[in-house]
């Protein structure tokens, strides 16, 4: 049986007259392929991937496990379509908390035609893609059984100001997380969530030092799709963190060259992180004392 995802947050979305992703209920996700370059260009990604054994499995394990590709009904019932088929990142997740992040300061491919560019360049400008190398696509945080999810609308957040993003980061972390920016964050999963060897930062770290030496790729508009549950942190497990690299649509070849456009933008992205952490509550006492 395939529905549609419940957890999904940025990117092209099933519903009524309009094709998009779907899941079953062994914790696959299929991605309609597109028709002009996008779907081949992914498949070709994964397909490379897969194939490439040189790459270590601590940074394998960043990736979606892929599956190949299937003919399945397409959501909007137009009939069979060929889908990506790949693990589903939040099927064993309850009541999970998700950001997609953008990555990198351009997200056009050097070949792309030129009214292709100009679309994405004014997006770029447009949102903080240029200043910072990268911008949040979307975002659901759990508050808890009565109020549900935030989940804010694709508009408002490709609206979002520096400012907006720093305070973004912090709410995703908080468990005060009322539907806007404005309530001051308590950051009551930022240690567990951000901190710690398995947790976010820890992870973009490797990541980090794997883009340093990697030539493979580009992976141009790729996404780091970060992942959280709160209830288990509030009884004092783990919270499950999880960080993936999502959409490979416009990955190309590197050709020997560092992919310095990603790894802008995740220098960018863990700075931020990091300053959050440095600047907990009880941190910044500590480091007034000092
Ligand atoms: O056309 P839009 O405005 O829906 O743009 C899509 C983007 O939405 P955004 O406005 O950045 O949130 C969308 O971005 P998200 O995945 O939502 O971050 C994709 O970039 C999508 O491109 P592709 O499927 O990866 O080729 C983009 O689609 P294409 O422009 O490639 O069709
Ligand atoms: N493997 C996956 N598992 C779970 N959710 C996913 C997976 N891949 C993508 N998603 C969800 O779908 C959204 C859009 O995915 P993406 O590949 O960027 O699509 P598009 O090419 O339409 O932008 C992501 O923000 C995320 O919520």
């Amino acid at each position: 049986m395939f529905k549609i995802p419940d957890h999904q947050v940025a990117g092209h979305q099933a519903s009524t007259g309009i094709i998009g992703p779907l899941i079953d209920d062994s914790g696959r996700f299929y991605k309609p392929l597109q028709s002009d370059h996008r779907g081949s260009q992914e498949v070709e990604f994964y397909t490379k991937f897969s194939s490439i054994t040189e790459i270590p499995n601590h940074i394998r394990k960043f990736f979606p496990i892929y599956y190949g590709t299937k003919q399945i009904e397409a959501s909007d019932g137009s009939g069979p379509c060929p889908h990506l088929v790949m693990e589903d990142v939040v099927s064993i997740r309850t009541n999970p908390s998700l950001m997609d992040i953008k990555m990198g300061s351009r997200t056009w491919f050097p070949t792309a035609s030129e009214d292709y560019i100009m679309k994405c360049l004014k997006k770029d400008r447009e949102t903080t893609t240029l200043p910072l190398g990268f911008r949040i696509s979307g975002f659901q945080i759990y508050g808890d059984k009565d109020s549900g999810y935030w989940k804010p609308e694709r508009k408002y957040v490709l609206g979002f100001s520096t400012d907006d993003v720093r305070v973004a980061l912090k709410k995703f972390v908080s468990s005060n997380s009322s539907n806007d920016l404005v309530a001051e964050p308590d950051f009551a999963f930022a240690e567990s969530v951000y901190g710690g060897p398995n947790g976010v930062l820890a992870q973009l770290l490797k990541l980090k030092t794997w883009f340093e030496n990697q030539t493979i790729f580009h992976f141009y508009s790729c996404s780091v799709l970060m992942v959280y549950e709160k209830e288990p942190a509030l009884k004092g497990d783990s919270p499950g963190v999880t960080v993936k690299l999502i959409d490979f649509a416009h990955v190309i070849e590197g050709e020997g060259v560092i992919d310095h456009n990603f790894l802008g933008g995740l220098c960018s992205l863990i700075k931020f992180i990091s300053d959050i952490l440095d600047n907990l509550p009880h941190n910044s006492a500590q480091n007034s004392e000092n």
